[in-house]
């Protein structure tokens, strides 16, 4: 088990400079539309997060997550259009090492601890490969935790039809099962597919009894003891297309369009994002839906750069490369 893993990567409690006081840096994987950015807001805005700065990485031209997280804090990066584990490594590098420098010319508050929320899309093993690979480079930071975000609804068949949620899955120090509110939520079955698919990672379900701060304490276990064998990094192609919006959108076509997608398209669309300007909506509505799952709608208080702008991100499977542009021209925008 694991034999490839452990040749490539040296143990981290054995890399001296990780045994020093460093900060640690927990990351939050899962796929997409799993509730990563919802896990992380809520732990800020129920202080699980003190001390804490963010790393959002996002697939696709036009990013929300970091939005959604800004509202209830301040020490976020965001780092563009992101597949960390595709050669983003020195963004990354650049992301810590511009957060400490904020902090020590006083541009955001001191920080104890990093969180980096990966894509839904992200294998974490080249994010990991990247701390140990370089333990001088990264030398103020070490790993701790990685943390795999499962959906109650929708991740029994995401598990079986994706490698990426798989591997994901595989690295997990703490896996955390989200949607459990939701009528559909199935915890049984999804409790059978996460155990047949890791034996080291600690099982949460829900997320009102975190151990939060243990994520911090530890060192990643996964590694040497997963196989990832026949799992491929990226097997699947993904699609994105972005949109922005200029002009407000008449709620009912946009409920046609939704229905339209979730009806014909709900297993081939992986997610749906938007901010988007309503006819009679003063603030920005948050459009959300994870195949044909539509969550409720929110809103963010205020407008981006105070600016009634808003924007939509189609992500589709591998086997449908035209339909995101597709999706978006029925949109019918006015948009550039
Ligand atoms: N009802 C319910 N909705 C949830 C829960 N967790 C997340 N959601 C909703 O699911 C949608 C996606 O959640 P996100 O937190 O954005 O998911 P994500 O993993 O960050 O998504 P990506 O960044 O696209 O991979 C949002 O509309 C959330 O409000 C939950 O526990 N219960």
């Amino acid at each position: 088990m694991g034999g490839k893993l452990s040749q490539t990567l040296p143990d981290p409690a054995a890399v001296p400079l990780f045994r020093q006081a460093a900060i640690p840096v927990v990351i939050v994987t899962g796929f997409l539309g799993s509730g990563k950015t919802t896990l992380i807001r809520d732990l800020l805005t129920n202080g699980g997060l003190t001390d804490t700065a963010i790393i959002v990485s996002e697939f696709g031209e036009i990013g929300l997550d970091h939005l959604i997280v800004r509202e209830v804090g301040d020490q976020i990066v965001l780092l563009e259009n992101g597949c960390l584990c595709c050669g983003q490594s020195g963004d990354l590098a650049q992301a810590l090492r511009m957060l400490l420098e904020e902090s020590e010319r006083g541009g955001i508050p001191p920080f104890a601890r990093v969180v980096i929320e990966t894509s839904g899309l992200a294998d974490p093993l080249p994010i990991l490969q990247t701390f140990l690979a370089d333990p001088l480079r990264f030398s103020r930071y070490r790993p701790a935790s990685i943390v795999t975000v499962v959906d109650a609804v929708l991740g029994v068949g995401i598990l079986a039809s994706h490698d990426t949620a798989r591997r994901q899955l595989a690295l997990a120090d703490h896996v955390i099962v989200t949607k459990l509110d939701l009528p559909a939520a199935d915890l049984r079955g999804t409790t059978a597919a996460i155990s047949g698919l890791t034996d080291t990672g600690m099982f949460h379900s829900g997320r009102d009894t975190l151990p939060w701060q243990e994520f911090f304490a530890t060192i990643p276990s996964g590694i040497g003891n997963v196989s990832m064998e026949g799992l491929q990094p990226h097997s699947q192609l993904y699609h994105t297309r972005s949109a922005r919006i200029e002009t407000d959108l008449d709620p009912v076509h946009l409920s046609r369009w939704i229905a339209r997608l979730t009806g014909q398209h709900g297993t081939e669309v992986l997610r749906v994002k938007g901010l988007l300007p309503i006819v009679g909506e003063e603030r920005p509505v948050i459009l959300q839906m994870s195949r044909h799952l539509v969550h409720q709608h929110q809103r963010l208080t205020e407008w981006p750069e105070a600016r009634r702008q808003g924007f939509v991100t189609i992500i589709c499977d591998g086997a449908t490369p035209d339909l995101p542009a597709h999706l978006i021209n029925a949109l019918d925008l006015v948009c550039h």
